[in-house]
Formats: C-alpha cells, sequence, structure tokens
C-alpha cells in the first residue's frame, strides 16, 4: 500500500461505472501517479428519493460490487463515501496529497452545478480538475451547424453527426487495463451496505446487458410492444456499465443501421439539455408556457396508476409500475395522452418517470416529453393527438401485450370506463392551444 502521504490522483466515478473503455480512467492510470478509484453516493440526490427500494440505487450498488471484485485483480478496491460531495473532497483533500483528479464529463445541470462546488473546494488546495468525454459520441459543440450554433431539429444534426463520425478515431476503445497497475494498492477499503446508505434492494430486475441480437431485426420489430424487440440496455448506458463506442460500433457495423439511429438521438438529447439546460423545466417552444394546463389530481393519479379506461395507456403504466420500464411507443402515447387528452402539465408526467424508470436519463426523458407534448424543439405538431385505440389496432392488434397487463381489460365490473371521451378530449386541447399560442 502507498503511504498516506505519498502523491496520488484520484479518479472520481460518476456515470461511467466500468473498468473496460473508459476515457478518463485511462488518462488518469496513464498519468504513473498511483490512482484511487473514488466513488461518493451524493446525498444531495440520495436524499431527494422517495422510495427507499429505489432500482436505481440497488442497479449503481450492483456495478460497484462488480467494479470492487475487478479491481482485486490489481490489488485495489473503490473508495466510496457517502455524504455532500463538496464536504466529501474537503475531506478527502486533507487525507491525501491529491496531486489531479480526474473524472467524466456529466452533463446535466446538476452535475454542472456539484462541479462547480467541487471545484471550489479543490481550487483551495491547488488541486486541477480535469474531464473527459466519455458518455457521449459528440459532445457540446462537436457536432453544430456551419455558422456555429446548435442544431435544434435532428435530421439534419444526424446527417452532420453521421458525416462527423470517424469509427477508428471516435468509436476507439480506451485499454484501460494497459496501466492497470498504477491503481492505487489497498485491498481493504470496504463497499457499505445499501441498508448502510438507507436503502433497501430493489425486487425489480435489472435489465440484462444484451442488444446485439435485437439489432437486426429492430427495424421490423421494434414498435411492437409485446415483441422482446428492442434491447433494454438504457440503464447500462445511463450509469456507464457499457461503453457508448462499443455499443455504437457495434450498430455501425450492422448491416441494419435503424438502431444506430436511436443512439444519434441519445447524443441530440445530451446536447439539447447541454445548450438550453432551462428546457429541463422550461418549454423549449416558450407559447408553450402560456398553456392553462387542467392539472387535475384525480385523473392523474389514474394515469399513474394505469386506471384511464384505455387499455393500451394503462398496459403502459402498468408495465412502468411493475418493473420499471416501458416500451418507447408506449411512453410516446402514454406521454401524448396526459399532455394532450387530460392536459395535465407535461413536466408531471416527466417527474414521474423520472421517479419509475430504471433507465431515467434527464436528456432523454424532457427530450421525450416536449416531443410527445408539442413543445419541444424537434416535436410532434401540437395538433397530432394520437389516438389510443388506433395506435392499439395498430401496434398491439392481437392485443397481447394489453391481456398481459390488464388482464380485465373487457370486464366492465373490473375495469373503468374511459376517463375522458377521445373527441372532444382532442377538441378541447386543441382549443386551449391554439388560444395559448394566439396570445
Ligand atoms: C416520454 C418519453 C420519455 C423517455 N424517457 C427516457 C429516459 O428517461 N431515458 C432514456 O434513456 N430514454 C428515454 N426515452 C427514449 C426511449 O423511449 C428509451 O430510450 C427506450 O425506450 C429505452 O429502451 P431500450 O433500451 O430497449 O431502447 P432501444 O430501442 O434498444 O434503443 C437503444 C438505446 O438508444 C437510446 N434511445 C432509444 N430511443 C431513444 C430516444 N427516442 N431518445 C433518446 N435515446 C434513445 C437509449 O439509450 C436506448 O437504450 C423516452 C421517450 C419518451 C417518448
Amino acid at each position: 500500500m502507498a503511504n498516506k502521504r505519498s502523491p496520488v490522483n484520484i479518479f472520481w466515478f460518476r456515470r461511467d461505472l466500468r473498468l473496460t473503455d473508459n476515457a478518463g480512467l485511462y488518462h488518469a492510470l496513464k498519468q504513473g501517479l498511483p490512482v484511487i478509484p473514488l466513488f461518493i453516493f451524493d446525498t444531495h440526490i440520495l436524499d431527494k428519493l422517495p422510495d427507499k427500494n429505489d432500482a436505481r440505487v440497488t442497479f449503481i450498488h450492483h456495478a460497484l460490487a462488480e467494479m470492487n471484485e475487478e479491481l482485486t485483480r490489481f490489488s485495489s478496491s473503490l473508495c466510496v463515501k457517502y455524504g455532500k460531495p463538496e464536504e466529501v473532497w474537503q475531506e478527502l483533500t486533507a487525507e491525501f496529497d491529491i496531486r489531479e483528479v480526474i473524472a467524466n464529463t456529466d452533463y446535466e445541470p446538476y452535475a454542472t452545478e456539484r462541479e462547480d462546488k467541487v471545484r471550489k473546494v479543490l481550487g483551495k488546495n491547488k488541486i486541477p480538475l480535469t474531464t473527459y468525454k466519455d458518455q457521449v459520441i459528440f459532445e457540446k459543440d462537436e457536432v453544430v451547424k456551419d455558422d456555429g450554433k446548435p442544431y435544434t431539429v435532428f435530421t439534419p444534426y444526424k446527417r452532420k453527426w453521421l458525416a462527423t463520425l470517424n469509427p477508428e478515431l471516435h468509436l476507439k476503445a480506451y485499454p484501460v487495463t494497459k496501466y492497470a497497475k498504477n491503481f492505487y494498492a489497498h485491498t481493504s477499503w470496504e463497499l457499505p451496505s445499501l441498508k448502510q446508505i438507507g436503502f433497501e434492494k430493489s425486487d425489480l430486475e435489472l435489465p440484462g446487458k444484451t442488444y446485439r441480437d435485437v439489432i437486426e431485426d429492430y427495424h421490423r420489430t421494434r414498435d411492437f410492444p409485446s415483441v422482446e424487440g428492442t434491447s433494454r440496455i438504457g440503464a447500462h448506458l445511463r450509469f456507464g456499465t457499457l461503453s457508448i463506442r462499443k455499443v455504437t460500433l457495434d450498430a455501425w457495423e450492422a448491416r441494419e443501421k435503424t438502431w444506430l439511429n436511436e443512439l444519434v438521438w441519445r447524443d441530440f438529447y445530451a446536447m439539447i439539455l447541454w445548450h438550453f439546460p432551462e428546457t429541463a423545466t422550461a418549454a423549449f417552444r416558450k407559447n408553450f408556457d402560456n398553456i392553462r394546463w387542467r392539472n387535475h389530481e384525480a385523473e392523474f393519479e389514474a394515469w399513474c396508476e394505469g386506471k384511464t379506461g384505455y387499455p393500451l395507456v394503462d398496459a403502459g403504466m402498468r408495465q412502468l409500475n411493475e418493473t420499471g420500464w416501458m416500451h418507447n411507443r408506449i411512453r410516446m402515447v402514454t406521454a401524448s395522452f396526459l399532455a394532450k387528452h387530460l392536459l395535465i402539465d407535461w413536466r408531471w408526467g416527466e417527474a414521474y418517470f423520472a421517479r419509475r424508470l430504471i433507465d431515467y436519463d434527464m436528456a432523454s426523458n424532457v427530450g421525450g416529453w416536449q416531443w410527445a407534448a408539442g413543445s419541444g424543439n424537434d416535436a410532434v405538431p401540437y395538433f397530432r393527438v394520437f389516438n389510443p385505440q388506433l395506435q392499439q389496432e395498430r401496434f398491439d392488434p392481437e392485443m397481447k401485450y394489453i391481456r398481459r397487463w390488464v388482464p380485465e381489460f373487457h370486464d366492465p365490473f373490473k375495469y373503468p370506463k374511459p376517463i375522458v371521451d377521445h373527441r372532444e378530449a382532442r377538441e378541447r386541447v386543441l382549443k386551449e392551444f391554439k388560444r395559448a399560442f394566439a396570445g
């Protein structure tokens, strides 16, 4: 073990919980000083989680345990702290002779704010904090319009993204193990249990890491919620337990490119949130802020519980509540139903998804919600109101998905009548949207 006062670098894990192909970790180890691998259970985040069996916390804990196991190969272990990051860093600067802190960039507004605070603490001790791109293929201003402004429409963004991509350069793996001998030698740090950080193990099944088997057929199967036609790797991309470079390389090398398109959407929404952080809570199209949302609490509750009387909407909400995941087609249908049929503020729905989705990602969730509500930068036109009945006929024609999640849908004694009439709801929302846009 290195002497406590001999110089070290620290690599701070956040949304990059893996030891392979990790940009920042590679650069940290390559420098030569012993590198302490650090993770902080951030109480600013944990204290706000209402469910003590939150599956995301179980997911992270599981990923940390796996990394710890792998680190024993290099006679090292994770240093895991619990608390407010700015205070934890204060303690770490007193405990170790830190020469540099290295991390991968986290683009969310809270992460940026947190980093600013930590930079101040480190700055007082003259310790630099260096960050690397790892979470996306292209970040910030790497894919922008010819005039240097950010794209706000997906299709031209995608065209430029594809034209900019050099797979040998942008998708190349970082060979972390080449310098693994530089991990700080220390095997006795303990990973706190879930209970020690105030949580319980979630009962939800955590998603697997396989995705290759869906790529070739994705364009045919992706819209049918009863088919296992999508990868379900969102949580692994969210927490970095899979490398976005490796996943994108596999998508790039496949014959069928529809799935690659989805990964570009992910970069697109991350870029939008970075350039327009205010859209996390405000409509991208400003005139949407004039809408008088009805915000009917009992109707919102019925939507959350999957009791709207629209079987496809209810199936989606029950799938979300019971598994922590919902199929993309049904995310669109349920989101549109809340914002348009019920005229409930899209932010209520966004917050509910944020609480329930294991793959919750602020950029994609806000992007998806604003798209469905019509307030987004490249959204579905405001006057297009998904008809849940027609959506069911097209995408769940044999009602397999509905039968799975709402088995009582045909029983008038057990299943509620529709909470709103489709035609009336459509007229109501169009009237309100027109009023809001005229004012
Ligand atoms: C209202 C709404 C809310 C959403 N909230 C989230 C969210 O919180 N987190 C999230 O990762 N995605 C979100 N999405 C996008 C999409 O629904 C999910 O990424 C997808 O359903 C996850 O399932 P999968 O992993 O099987 O995806 P696949 O279809 O297998 O796609 C592979 C990966 O590509 C990315 N991706 C796919 N579709 C999109 C998309 N439309 N936008 C951005 N990235 C995409 C995801 O990382 C996904 O894991 C939302 C969409 C809507 C309409």
